[in-house]
């Protein structure tokens, strides 16, 4: 199994956690949201990456996240991911046994996350939580952050060892990262960045993302991801402004005061203010403050017209 079999790709939208002042998980609200996402009919819906806190919940949220999840899309139509990350290798194969049973599109996994794991060790992991799933394949989420970053030679020998892992996210680079993806990796999708994705398709590398542009807007990212196959040059200039955006107004926060990526994530959804997320993290994280969003609502209608809709 390789995902030149799979159609998963596109725009995939995240789950976002709505957190109440006591640090529960507003039910209602992410019922809520997963509707006004399956209405912006982006590609799909994917649960508990970074921006999704699935490094933060217990085995009973989890439980419930997902089969929220799944109820709603499959009632929908929509298709979904089910990401069953957790650092601990034991936790996220019970994660990754519970979500296959909810028939997700793909389950997202991460590598073990304590002792870096060897290229052995982490085939070994890959093959058995793809025993595990059971038939469904696994997207491996393998992010700058991970404490096992697999470079691109890496990774080539990992996915050519684990015939379930249909696709990787990761993070981009330049001119020089695009040829050495095309060079070592086959048959396995691709997930850049989402402010990354036109230059992505653009490279002919990339399937799609799971994206930070659909924090901010899932409908706007969604047309502007469409837009990618009937004019690039277009989508790649809305890019640039996408990039200028982040640079100026987001980034900062992570850079100058150490908020983290789903922070971050969860700012942008606040300032495109499109469904009940709010900006807050559960403890210890902190988050950015909801008026930080308010104030840079006019900078992103102004500068990302053709996004925020
Ligand atoms: N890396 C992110 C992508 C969304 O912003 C995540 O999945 O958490």
């Amino acid at each position: 199994m390789k995902s030149g079999e799979h159609a998963i790709r596109g725009n995939w939208a995240s789950l976002l956690l709505p957190i109440e002042a006591d640090d529960a998980i507003e039910f209602r609200k992410l019922g809520v949201e997963i509707d006004i996402l399956i209405d912006a009919k982006v590609d799909g819906i994917y649960s508990n990456g970074t921006a999704g806190e699935f490094h933060n919940q217990t085995e009973e949220e989890f439980d419930r996240i997902q089969l929220m999840l799944a109820e709603r899309c499959q009632k929908a139509g929509m298709p979904f991911i089910i990401g069953a990350c957790q650092p601990d290798p034991a936790i996220m194969l019970n994660r990754v046994r519970r979500a296959a049973v909810l028939q997700p599109a793909a389950i997202q996994v991460i590598l073990p996350d304590w002792w870096p794991v060897t290229n052995e060790e982490a085939i070994d992991f890959l093959n058995r939580a793809s025993d595990t799933a059971n038939g469904i394949p696994l997207i491996l989420y393998n992010p700058p952050h991970a404490k096992r970053v697999l470079s691109l030679p890496e990774l080539g020998v990992v996915l050519a060892n684990t015939p379930g892992v249909v696709g990787v996210k990761l993070a981009d680079g330049g001119k020089d990262w695009y040829a050495d993806a095309r060079q070592h990796v086959h048959g396995v999708s691709l997930f850049v960045p989402g402010h990354h994705l036109a230059t992505g398709v653009g490279e002919g590398v990339a399937a799609g993302s799971f994206s930070n542009v659909a924090c901010l807007s899932p409908r706007g990212a969604q047309h502007w991801t469409e837009l990618m196959q009937n004019d690039i040059g277009a989508a790649l200039e809305i890019e640039q402004r996408i990039c200028r955006f982040m640079d100026e107004h987001i980034v900062p926060f992570r850079q100058k005061f150490g908020y983290s990526n789903a922070a971050l994530d969860k700012l942008l959804a606040a300032i495109g203010n499109w469904g009940p997320v709010g900006t807050r993290l559960r403890s210890p994280y902190r988050w950015i403050e909801q008026e930080e969003a308010e104030h840079l609502q006019t900078a992103a209608k102004t500068e990302l017209p053709e996004i925020v809709i």
